[in-house]
């Protein structure tokens, strides 16, 4: 299972600082991130994996610096984004799934072993041909997810999974989520995503406010609503 540190991080854009003093190890299997809007969460979750740099302190996953060691980083964690556009880079559904093995110098015969196990694992089998573009909303973000988990990263980072999907594309983003052997950290409003999760994380402001186990934590935090 992955570790990652975060120790005395700062995150500034311009004068604006988004993240002010964070400091966690996050070593659960299911971890949710929640907050109100510009909180910093996706600041943070981005972090995670190197697509962004710390202004100030550090991040280690099993100890490697993410502003050092980012390609080695990114095999550890896979990062999935709210938009699936944003990820899904080929035209046809099989060959977007494969670019992720593309470095890896797989002979043919193992890549598309794997590319028909992901592909059956999310019910796109039959879309293999397909063109990615052309898929429903829940279709790509299943695509998208495939295509992180080919590359099999032990944790995942998930942007607000299932914020622009109906509520049966949600719920199977769900299921996978908590199907996965690998670990999650998941950002999301979607608070019911998180009731058999281990432990809930609350930003405010770009600090902390509560980090608790889901049940203690999300009431507290609906609390602070009202
Ligand atoms: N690249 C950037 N340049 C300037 N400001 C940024 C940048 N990225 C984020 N911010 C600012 O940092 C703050 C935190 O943004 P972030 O996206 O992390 O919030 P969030 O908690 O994910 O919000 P939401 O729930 O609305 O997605 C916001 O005020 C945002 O405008």
């Amino acid at each position: 299972m992955t570790t990652i540190e975060i120790a005395a991080v700062h995150q500034r854009f311009d004068t604006f600082e988004a993240l002010r003093g964070i400091d966690l190890m996050l070593t659960e299997r299911r971890i949710g991130i929640v907050g109100g809007n510009g909180s910093g969460k996706s600041t943070f979750a981005r972090l995670l994996n190197g697509l962004l740099v710390p202004t100030e302190g550090k991040v280690l996953v099993d100890g490697l610096d993410t502003a050092r060691s980012g390609k080695a980083v990114r095999r550890k964690v896979g990062f999935v984004f709210q938009n699936p556009d944003n990820q899904i880079v080929f035209p046809v559904v099989e060959e977007d799934v494969a670019f992720g093995l593309k470095g890896l110098k797989l002979p043919k015969a193992e890549r598309d072993a794997l590319v028909d196990q992901v592909l059956d694992r999310f019910g796109l089998g039959a879309l293999r041909a397909h063109s990615s573009h052309a898929l429903s909303g829940g279709q790509k973000q299943l695509l998208a997810l495939a295509g992180v988990l080919i590359t099999q990263p032990d944790c995942v980072v998930f942007d607000e999974p299932t914020t622009l999907l109906d509520l049966r594309n949600a719920r199977k983003v769900a299921g996978v989520i908590r199907d996965l052997e690998q670990s999650a950290i998941v950002v999301t409003h979607d608070l019911g995503l998180l009731a058999d999760f281990d432990r809930v994380i609350v930003f405010e402001n770009g600090k902390v406010s509560i980090d608790d186990r889901p049940g203690p934590a999300l009431a507290r935090y609906i609390g602070t609503m009202q």
